[in-house]
C-alpha cells in the first residue's frame, strides 16, 4: 500500500464533512477523496441491508479507481450497521466513528451517566451502548433519536432561531436525567453544537465523535506508518456526491462549514444498476473530441483554439484509443464528410462535444479537382502522389486558380450540428516550394505573401487559411449554439 495514496472518507451526505473539517486540521498533509451518498439521504430510515450495500458500493469506487490507503466511514448509522462487513471485505484498514466516541465517553464521564443523541438507525442499533459496555458495565446510557436534527441540517438551517428552540426543546429531558457526558452520536450534530450546549448546560461535556474519529485515524496511520511523505494542498482534496444533478446544498453547506474561500471541487458520481447489483461511477466532464486521425490538422485546430475560449477539455481522436470505429468517408460534398465523422465518433462518445473538419483543394481548370477525393487524388494519403498528379495534369493548363476549403461541423449532447466553412483563393505552382504544413501546402501559392502555405509559419497559416477562417466563423456563432439559442 502507497503512503501516499489518498485517504478515502464515505458519509450518508453531509455530516461527514464535520469529520473531513476536523481530519483536514489534523492531517494537514494527507489528501482526502469525500463521498456524500446525497442521492440516497439520510440513512436513518433505510434497511441495514441497504446500507451495508451503499457503503460498500461508495467503499469499492474509492478502492479501484482512488486507491485510498484507508477508509473512514465518517457517518454513525453507516458505521452502526456496515463497519464490520466492510473489515472484513475490504484489505485496506477501515475506521468507524463509533468506538472512538465511545471510548472519549467513557473517559469523560464522571458520574458515569452518558446521554446519546443520533439517527433512529444507530439509537435501535445499541452500537454506542454495547461499545461503552465494554469497558465498563455500570455506566448509564441514555439514548434518544434525533432525525429532526439530520434534516434540518441538511436542508441546510442550522442557525435558524426555530431550529435553536427545537433543540431546546427535544433535549431537555437531558437535564432531568442528569447527564454529564453526550455523545453527538451523528456527523451532523457538531453543526448545532452552540445549540445543544445551551439547551443541556455548559457543565456538560460533548464528545464530537468525529473529532476522536480522526484521533484514531491518526494513531491508525502511525500504527501502519502510513502517513504521507508529500505535501498536499487541501484544495486537492475532491468531493463527491451521488446526485446526478447540481447539487447546491451541498456545495452551499460544504463551502462554508470547510470555511472555503473558493468553490470546491464537487464532482459527481452516478448510481448504476446493472441487473440485481449496482455501482458508482464518475460522471465525466463533457470533452471537446477533434475527430481527425490527421496531427497536422489537429495541431492546427488546437492552435486557434485556444483564442476562441473553449471551456472544455480537447481531446484528439487517438485518445479514444482503439475503440474507434472506421470512418467511410464516402460522401459527395466536405459537409457530408464532416458530417459523418462527428456522427461516428458520437457512437462511443454521446456525452461529448465532437469536431470534425472536412477540407480539401479545389482546382477551377479541373472543373473542381481533386475536391472531396483530395485525400485519395493519387494515392490514399499519399502526399507526395497527390501533388505530383496535380501538377502533371496542369502541365500545359495556363489557368492555376485554385481554392482550399473547410467545412467544419460541431456537435454536442442535446444539440444540432454546428456548420462553419472558410475558403481561401490561390495559384498552384509549377512545383513544390517550402517544407512546412501537409498535404497540397507546397504547390498552394498565396499571392498576397508570394510563398506558398508550406513556406508560411503556422500562425501566419492559420491567419488566413480556409481551416483558420472556418474556425473564426464558428468562433461566432458559438456562444449562441451553445447557450441553445
Ligand atoms: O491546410 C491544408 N493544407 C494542405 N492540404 C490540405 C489542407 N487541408 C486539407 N488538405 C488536403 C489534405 C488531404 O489530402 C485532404 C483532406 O482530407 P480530409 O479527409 O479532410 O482529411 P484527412 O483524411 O487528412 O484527415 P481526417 O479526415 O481524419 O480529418 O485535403
Ligand atoms: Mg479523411
Amino acid at each position: 500500500m502507497n503512503k501516499n495514496n489518498p485517504i478515502g472518507m464515505v458519509d450518508s451526505g453531509v455530516g461527514g464533512l464535520t469529520v473531513i473539517k476536523e481530519a483536514q486540521k489534523q492531517l494537514p498533509n494527507e489528501q482526502f477523496i469525500f463521498i456524500g451518498d446525497t442521492a440516497r439521504m439520510p440513512y436513518g430510515p433505510r434497511t441495514t441491508d441497504e446500507v451495508i450495500a451503499y457503503t460498500l458500493q461508495m467503499a469499492n469506487y474509492l478502492v479501484a479507481k482512488k486507491q485510498i490507503k484507508m477508509l473512514v466511514i465518517a457517518c454513525n448509522t453507516a458505521t452502526a450497521r456496515a463497519l464490520t462487513v466492510l473489515q472484513k471485505k475490504l484489505t485496506i484498514p477501515v475506521i468507524g466513528v463509533i468506538q472512538p466516541g465511545a471510548q472519549a465517553a467513557q473517559l469523560a464521564t464522571k458520574n458515569k451517566i452518558v446521554g446519546i443523541i443520533a439517527t433512529e438507525g444507530t439509537v435501535n442499533s445499541k452500537a454506542y451502548e454495547a461499545q461503552i459496555h465494554q469497558y465498563d458495565t455500570d455506566t448509564v446510557v441514555v439514548s434518544q433519536g434525533e432525525p429532526e436534527f439530520v434534516q434540518l441540517v441538511e436542508a441546510n438551517k442550522y442557525q435558524d432561531q426555530a431550529t435553536r428552540e427545537l433543540v431546546m426543546n427535544h433535549l431537555a429531558p437531558f437535564k432531568a436525567v442528569g447527564i454529564d457526558t453526550l455523545i453527538l452520536g451523528c456527523t451532523h450534530f457538531p453543526l448545532l453544537e452552540s445549540f445543544i450546549k445551551a439547551a443541556v448546560g455548559q457543565e456538560v461535556t460533548l464528545i464530537d465523535s468525529g473529532r476522536e474519529t480522526v484521533y484514531a485515524i491518526k494513531q491508525c496511520l502511525d500504527k501502519l506508518a502510513l502517513n504521507t511523505d508529500t505535501r498536499h494542498d487541501h484544495d486537492d482534496d475532491v468531493y463527491y456526491t451521488t446526485s446526478d444533478s447540481d447539487d447546491e446544498t451541498f456545495q452551499v453547506i460544504a463551502t462554508n462549514w470547510l470555511a472555503r474561500s473558493h468553490e470546491l471541487d464537487v464532482r459527481h458520481l452516478k448510481i448504476v444498476e446493472n441487473g440485481i447489483s449496482q455501482h458508482l461511477e464518475e460522471i465525466s466532464m463533457p470533452r471537446l473530441i477533434l475527430a481527425s486521425n490527421n496531427q497536422h490538422k489537429i495541431t492546427e485546430i488546437e492552435a486557434i483554439l485556444n483564442d476562441l475560449g473553449i471551456d472544455l477539455p480537447v481531446v484528439p481522436l487517438r485518445d479514444l484509443g482503439d475503440k474507434v470505429p472506421e470512418i467511410i468517408e464516402d460522401g459527395t460534398t466536405f459537409e457530408e464528410n464532416a458530417t459523418k465523422k462527428v456522427m461516428t465518433i458520437a457512437k462511443i462518445a454521446p456525452n461529448d462535444y465532437i469536431l470534425a473538419d472536412d477540407s480539401g483543394l479545389s482546382i477551377d481548370a479541373l472543373h473542381g479537382e481533386p475536391g472531396v477525393y483530395s485525400a485519395r487524388y493519387a494515392g490514399d494519403h499519399d502526399d507526395q502522389a497527390n501533388n505530383d498528379k496535380v501538377l502533371r495534369k496542369l502541365a500545359d493548363v495556363v489557368s492555376r486558380e485554385a481554392q482550399f476549403n473547410s467545412v467544419l461541423v460541431l456537435i454536442g449532447p442535446n444539440k444540432p450540428k454546428l456548420v462553419a466553412t472558410g475558403k481561401v483563393h490561390g495559384l498552384i505552382t509549377q512545383q513544390r516550394h517550402g517544407d512546412n504544413g501537409f498535404g497540397y501546402d507546397p504547390i498552394f501559392l498565396v499571392p498576397q505573401f508570394d510563398k506558398t502555405f508550406a513556406e508560411l509559419t503556422a500562425d501566419e497559416k492559420n491567419q488566413i487559411s480556409h481551416r483558420g477562417l472556418a474556425l473564426q466563423e464558428l468562433g461566432k456563432q458559438l456562444p449562441a449554439w451553445l447557450k441553445g439559442v
